[in-house]
Parts: C-alpha cells; structure tokens; sequence
C-alpha cells in the first residue's frame, strides 16, 4: 500500500526539488495543493490530517501554523524550516549523527540547516570522541548559492547581476547557531560568517582549527581518520580526496547531489587544521535530507530517490 505525501510549501524551491525526488516513486502517492488554493487554511488543514507523512517547506511561521492544524496522531511531520530544530518532542533529522533509530521512530523530524549540516558533519563525531575540545569557542566560515536564500535571494541575484558576493548575518547570532551548538555538545556558541556566492546552488562550509592552542586537540592526521571511520557505512556522507593541486573549487557543473564531501586539511607540524564540508544547499542541506529522513522514517532503504 502507498503512502500519502503532502507537501506544504510544494511551489517553493525546497519544496519542488523534493517533489521532483519523489516523482515516480511508487511508495508514496504525492499529494499537493493547486495555486488557487497552497495557502488556504482549511485546504492545508484537510491535507495536512489526510497524509501519512507531511513535509513542511514553508517560513517559519507558517511551519509552527502547519503543526499546530494537525489534530490525529498519526500523521508523522518533517519540518525543513528552522521553527522545530532545537524543540523538545522533534528528533533532528541528521540520521548520521542522530541516529538512523531515532529518526525512523520519530513522528516530528525538523531537517537540518543546510550550513548546519556541514558544520555538524565536521564537529560532531570528533568531540564526540574527544578529539576535539566541547568547550572551545569554534568558528565557521561558510559560502552559499543564492539559492539557499529561497525564492526572494533567487530573485535579487538574478535581477542584480552584479553582486558577487554577499556577506550577512553581520550582528552575528544566525539562526542555524543553536542548532550548531547542541548538535555538538559544545559549551560556547560558534561564532558563524556566512556569506552568499553568485552561484545558484551549492556550499563550503569550513572549520579553522588552531589545533596547538586547543586543550586536548587531535592531529590532524587523526581527525581525517576518525570522520573516515565515523562515515564508513554512510551512502551520503564521504571523505572527499585531497585535491592534489592545492586548490579546492565549487564548480557550477557540480551542483544537484545529494552527497556531502569532507575535508582535513592540516599543515606540515600539525598545528593547524581546517575541516571543510562541500554539498549542495538544495540537497543534503535540505531536499536530499528531507528525502532521506522520509525513507528512513516509512522503512524503505534511506537513498531510495536520491542523487548520489
Ligand atoms: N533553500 C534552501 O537551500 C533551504 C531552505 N530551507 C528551509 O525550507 C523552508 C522553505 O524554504 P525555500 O523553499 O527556500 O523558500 P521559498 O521562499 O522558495 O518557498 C517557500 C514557499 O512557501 C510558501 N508559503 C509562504 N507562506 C505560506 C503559507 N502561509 N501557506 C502556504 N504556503 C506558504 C511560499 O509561497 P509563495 O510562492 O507565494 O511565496 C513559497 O512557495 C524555509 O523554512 C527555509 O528556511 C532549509 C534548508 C535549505
Ligand atoms: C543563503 C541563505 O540565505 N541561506 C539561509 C539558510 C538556508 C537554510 O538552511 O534554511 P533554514 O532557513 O531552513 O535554516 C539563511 O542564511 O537564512
């Protein structure tokens, strides 16, 4: 038997790549709503109390009204906004980090920030095995395809040709911090610059680490191993190979996967290191994860209808 889709907020960027993941998928029967009627309240209400599973693309806001409409206990949600992601009751849904259990019996699953994503990827699994301080005061420098930036950045970029780089969240506090922090099980808030490319879709993500100044820090060389056993098993989450030339790019051409690539870069003494995270905003940083927490949360292989 299939089960019922319904994606609130399916005309929007995140929403439609999750649809076109789900097309053709015969599990599932993809429910959404025509344009005369996606932000109708009673339309969302009945959709939102019919569907097996619900998929939140929307703002904020309009996600907290989404759950607040579904009266049953049936209808299980993932949340791809930022309302749920640190909420007591919701399970975080990073199957790598989190726990692949924990998502599949989780009726609330609120998806992961897409600069999230890398930084966790990175951090996460080294303080967990203490190679890594849980009390050092970490920053994440990070760059963006416009797109990250939904339908309203995808406009200005491409109205205003001539932006080549946008540096914002300026007063600092980005709403993926908190997030960053528990996930990690640090003691200080990441100080995060994010920054938006004249690109439409992708992301870097990287971590500088001071590693002769942090109490108890690993080398480098042990950092790249631990990531490599940690994901050994992930179809999603990889080591990406050293690039032999010194340099690392973000090619136009590599967009739409849904793969994550990780990085140790560490100089000649070990003293330095920088952990770096390239994927895709619109894929495991948002679409591709919230596909893969679907799969995992109705107990069909996790990357049924993902591009890898
Ligand atoms: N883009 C990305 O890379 C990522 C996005 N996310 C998150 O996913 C969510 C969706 O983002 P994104 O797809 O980028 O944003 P978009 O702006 O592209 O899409 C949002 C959609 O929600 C619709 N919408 C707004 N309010 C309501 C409402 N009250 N009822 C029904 N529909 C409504 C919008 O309608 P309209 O078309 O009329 O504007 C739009 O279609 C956000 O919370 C975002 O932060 C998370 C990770 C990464
Ligand atoms: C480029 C850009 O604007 N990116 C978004 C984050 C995209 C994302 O991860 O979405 P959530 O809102 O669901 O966290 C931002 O910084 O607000």
């Amino acid at each position: 038997m299939t089960q019922t889709v319904f994606i609130d907020g399916a005309a929007g960027t995140t929403g439609l790549e999750i649809a076109e993941r789900l097309a053709g998928r015969s599990e599932f029967t993809l429910v959404t709503l025509d344009d005369a009627r996606r932000k109708d309240a009673s339309a969302r209400r009945e959709a939102l109390n019919d569907a097996d599973f619900v998929i939140l693309c929307l703002p904020d806001d309009a996600a907290r009204e989404s759950v607040a409409m579904i009266e049953n206990d049936t209808t299980r949600v993932i949340d791809a906004s930022t309302a749920h992601r640190v909420a007591p009751g919701w399970v975080y849904g990073f199957p790598e980090v989190s726990g692949h259990d924990a998502v599949a019996a989780a009726a609330r699953v609120s998806n992961p920030g897409c600069y999230s994503t890398g930084f966790i990827a990175l951090v996460a699994p080294l303080v967990r095995a203490g190679l890594l301080p849980a009390d050092w005061p970490y920053s994440c420098n990070a760059v963006s395809g416009y797109s990250g930036g939904g339908k309203a950045l995808i406009e200005r970029f491409e109205q205003d040709t001539d932006i080549a780089w946008r540096g914002y969240a300026l007063a600092l506090g980005h709403k993926h911090v908190p997030e960053m922090q528990s996930n990690c099980g640090l003691s200080v808030e990441p100080l995060f610059s994010p920054a938006v490319i004249a690109a439409h879709r992708g992301m870097v993500v990287e971590v500088p680490l001071p590693l002769a100044a942090m109490p108890g820090a690993a080398t480098p060389d042990a950092l790249r191993s631990a990531l490599a056993e940690f994901y050994a098993d992930s179809p999603v989450v990889a080591m990406g190979s050293t690039p032999a030339d010194g340099e690392m790019l973000l090619r136009w051409s590599q967009g739409g996967d849904d793969r994550i690539e990780l990085f140790v870069f560490g100089n000649s003494g070990g003293s330095q290191a920088r952990l770096v995270a390239r994927l895709d905003n619109l894929g495991k940083g948002a679409s591709g994860a919230c596909v893969q927490n679907l799969n995992i949360m109705a107990g069909l292989p996790e990357t049924a209808g993902l591009r890898l």
